[in-house]
């Protein structure tokens, strides 16, 4: 790297938030995660004089950086990580002090078709080598947070320029103008939220000659003059935008054109996708309901679907809404700020890897996604959440600072609401108003503690319910492995396991055909944030190798966080309850075995489970799948199309269900990888279902064992035996589990009967042959192996 390790640097690790680059057009719409590390080199005692003073305005303020960076990230999307990490590197050397960065992307979630850990891009540059690209002339120190974002000024403020916000802003300005390289420097700085008519009058007598700026955010009230934009871009910079992104990416709210002290910021560089093409981008609101937990809980007062959809890219204080709109110095606008919830992750130590998941460093897993993701700036940003860790919240939760779960969100949200509650005699920054700052502010009215519901911590244990599935790989090893994973999750407690479901890939219409899925549902209590425990399950994603090759692509596991109790939320990293849950037979069936009393919003769990469109996609479960020695041998088992016309009356009930056979099924046990039987792919087993002989069929795969029998998610239907040809357990053909033959995932030894290479899913095997009654498989989808009908669960026994 560049950066001089015997000089001074600070360093950004971690710092994430979703992005829509790429050069696949889903990557354009549905966005995925972005972590950037960023090295700051300050050259050779290049803290010195923060560390004598002690001053934050004579520091390179680390939450100013994270929040560029996640600007950029959240920005106009490019095709290339490097590109990305050119900006990022650009944003970050447009900080005073800042002499050379190193800078890496990292795309964890990029779509590569074989699983992978991560993608990263690196790269070191220097102020003098920072390069302006084509057709962003003049952006060539972008600032990362224009000044102003600090500042809630309000026109209808008596002292604006003596508020809290106030002093911040002035510190910012003078450690801007201070800081500033000698030349001429011209921001054309946006300032988002500048109440119209204001003016800042914080120039810093260190401003360098020359420095003009220019408030050129389209929200950006007439009459308002900044002298004390941008943090000081290096030597020769120009800078003529306060965000990265913000002047070639017009988001939606920009466009609707907020009037100031209203939700929207326009200047911020709001995700390009949201809200419009987040896939949870659409309107909504959030609110939260916590019941014990509410001990900070601002009143939900609704964000607007603007706010909520560009929630992560809204520099929400800075609007100030509050106090251009709402007289009541109680204002609820604050309220609204979802900005909140994230301003305090920038104040935090982000050097913390992910939580809970050990060996998953940087990406999914760690708090960074969960307490940095949003870019958001509240209250006077960072300073704020280095003052307060209130947030009310049990702060020792389990799970941070214990074995394998390092500390990093410890008190994330916190302070979002310290910056105006604490002593106003201070500036924001705590720092000693006397430098070159305005007089200390004039109290201003307290507002209610902003919470955001995606952040904040439950006093005490709330449920959750976490959905499990995947269909290439060795799924059983990774759900095994997810569920152990979350047992151990600090502050996470595994209430319950649910039985483990076959299901048919639940797809729309158009996407390719794929392996069916192994899915299951975990009931567990927490006191970790709704955004702490979607990290958990982005780190479990991680630690299978998620495998993605599009939106609705096979893969390994996926974790999706169903409900949290007492909380509903719609913000583009987070949806709760699960927007898709309620719809979704392999989500809702394992739910409602183990919770037949589960309720999502409202509706009985079971009762949507049975007229959820993929019900009959659900071929069976297994109940002590984290245990049983005698799982299927197929995981996925065979699929065989009911037979058109005759009646069908049965269940998967244990008794028949452990009934291995019939007749008419055809005989092809997967083969379970030799060298590891749990860790096998499962897709490949699919694809290579090989038949012990035509002449002796066996159903092996479709039934659990009678150890792990499958359940019938209708007991009580009366089973129609006579009408069900299931062979006996006599039945020579029809090898019971206990039979050596039988390959089982839980038995390593290798299977006896001959197999080809092991195929994998993208190389399948050729298709399985087809018996006397059961159609074959097709030979594009050697995976849609023949379900055995008497397999199909519920339904009073009705295969479908
Ligand atoms: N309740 C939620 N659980 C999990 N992820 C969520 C949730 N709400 C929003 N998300 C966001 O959705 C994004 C995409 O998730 P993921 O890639 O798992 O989707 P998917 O598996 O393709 O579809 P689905 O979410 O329908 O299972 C994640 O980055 C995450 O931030
Ligand atoms: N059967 C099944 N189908 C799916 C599943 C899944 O887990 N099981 N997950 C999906 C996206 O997460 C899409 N479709």
């Amino acid at each position: 790297m560049s950066t001089n390790p015997t000089t001074d640097r600070i360093r950004l690790t971690g710092l994430s938030a979703r992005g829509y680059h790429g050069a696949l057009p889903f990557e354009r719409t549905e966005g995925q995660l972005f972590v950037a590390d960023v090295t700051l080199d300050l050259g050779e005692r290049g803290t010195a004089v923060a560390a004598v003073t002690d001053t934050l305005s004579d520091a390179v303020d680390y939450g100013q950086v994270a929040r560029a960076v996640v600007s950029v990230i959240e920005g106009e999307p490019v095709n290339l990580l490097e590109t990305l990490a050119e900006r990022i590197g650009e944003a970050a050397l447009g900080f005073p002090r800042v002499v050379s960065v190193e800078v890496s992307v990292h795309k964890p979630q990029a779509p590569l078709d074989i699983a992978f850990d991560d993608v990263i891009v690196t790269i070191s540059r220097t102020a003098e080598t920072v390069v302006p690209e084509a057709g962003r002339t003049g952006l060539k120190a972008p600032a990362p947070v224009a000044a102003p974002l600090d500042l809630p000024p309000s026109p209808t403020t008596s002292q604006p320029s003596t508020s809290p916000e106030a002093a911040a802003w002035a510190s910012s300005a003078e450690s801007a103008g201070s800081a500033s390289s000698a030349g001429s420097l011209t921001s054309h700085a946006a300032s988002p939220a500048a109440p119209s008519g204001f003016t800042s009058h914080a120039a810093s007598p260190a401003a360098p000659s020359g420095f003009t700026s220019h408030a050129a955010s389209p929200a950006a009230p007439s009459g308002f003059t900044s002298h004390a934009a941008s943090p000081a871009a290096p030597s020769g910079f120009t800078s003529h935008a306060s965000s990265p992104a913000a002047p070639s990416t017009p988001s939606p709210a920009s466009q609707a054109g907020p009037s100031f002290g209203q939700q929207a910021s326009p200047a911020v560089p709001a995700s390009p996708e949201a809200p419009a093409s987040s896939p949870f981008g659409e309107s909504g609101t959030y609110s939260q309901s916590w019941d014990s937990a509410s001990a900070t809980s601002a009143p939900a007062a609704p964000v607007s679907p603007a706010v909520a959809a560009s929630a992560p890219s809204t520099p929400a204080v800075g609007q100030a809404p509050s106090f251009g709109q709402d007289p009541a110095p109680s204002a609820p606008a604050f309220g609204q700020a979802p900005s909140v919830e994230q301003a305090p992750a920038f104040g935090q130590d982000q050097s913390a890897p992910g939580f809970g998941q050990p060996g998953v460093p940087d990406a999914p897993a760690s708090p960074a996604v969960a307490a940095s993701a949003p870019s958001t700036p509240a209250f006077g940003q960072a300073p704020s959440v280095e003052q307060a860790p209130a947030f009310g919240q049990d702060q020792s939760a389990p799970g941070f600072g214990q074995p394998g779960v390092p500390a990093a969100p410890a008190s994330p949200a916190v302070a979002a609401s310290a910056p105006s509650t604490s002593a106003p005699s201070t500036s924001a920054f705590g720092q000693a108003p006397s430098l070159g700052q305005p007089p200390a502010p004039a109290p201003v009215p307290e507002p209610p503690a902003p919470v955001d519901p995606a952040i904040q911590r439950p006093a005490s244990p709330v449920e959750v319910v976490i959905a499990l599935g995947g269909n290439v790989g060795g799924v059983v090893a990774a759900l095994r492995g997810a569920v152990g994973t979350l047992r151990e999750t600090q502050g996470l407690t595994v209430t319950s396991v649910a039985p483990l479901a076959r299901t048919a890939a639940a797809i729309d219409d158009g996407v390719p055909e794929q392996p069916d899925f192994l899915n299951t549902v975990v009931l567990a209590t927490t006191t970790l944030s709704p955004r702490e425990v979607l990290a958990v399950c982005q780190g479990l994603e991680a630690d299978a190798g998620r495998v993605r090759t599009g939106p609705q692509g096979p893969r390994t596991l996926d974790a999706d966080l169903i409900t949290y109790e007492g909380v509903t939320l719609d913000t583009p990293e987070l949806v709760l309850p699960h927007p898709r849950a309620a719809q979704r037979a392999f989500v809702l069936v394992p739910w409602a075995e183990a919770d037949p009393f589960a309720e999502i919003g409202s509706q009985s769990v079971s009762a949507l489970a049975e007229e959820a469109p993929d019900r009959d996609g659900v071929r069976w479960l297994a109940l002590d799948w984290m245990d049983s020695d005698n799982l299927p041998a197929l995981p996925t088992g065979q699929y065989v199309e009911p037979p058109v016309g005759e009646p069908v009356s049965v269940s998967a009930a244990p008794q028949p269900a452990a009934a291995p056979a019939q007749p008419a099924a055809p005989a092809v046990p997967d083969q379970p990888p030799a060298a590891d039987p749990l860790g096998g792919a499962m897709g490949a087993g699919l694809v290579e279902q090989q038949p012990f002989a035509p002449s002796a069929p066996v159903d092996v795969a479709a039934v659990p064992s009678p150890a792990a029998p499958a359940q019938s998610l209708d007991q009580a239907a009366p089973m129609d035996a006579a009408a069900v040809p299931v062979p006996s357990y006599d039945q020579p053909a029809a090898p019971s589990y206990d039979q050596p033959a039988a390959p089982s995932y839980e038995q390593p030894a290798a299977p006896s009967y001959e197999q080809p290479a092991v195929p994998s899913y993208e190389q399948p095997a050729p298709a399985q042959p087809a018996t006397s009654s059961a159609p074959p498989a097709s030979d594009d989808a050697p995976w849609k192996a023949q379900l055995n009908w008497n397999d199909i669960v519920g339904r009073q026994g009705q295969g479908s």
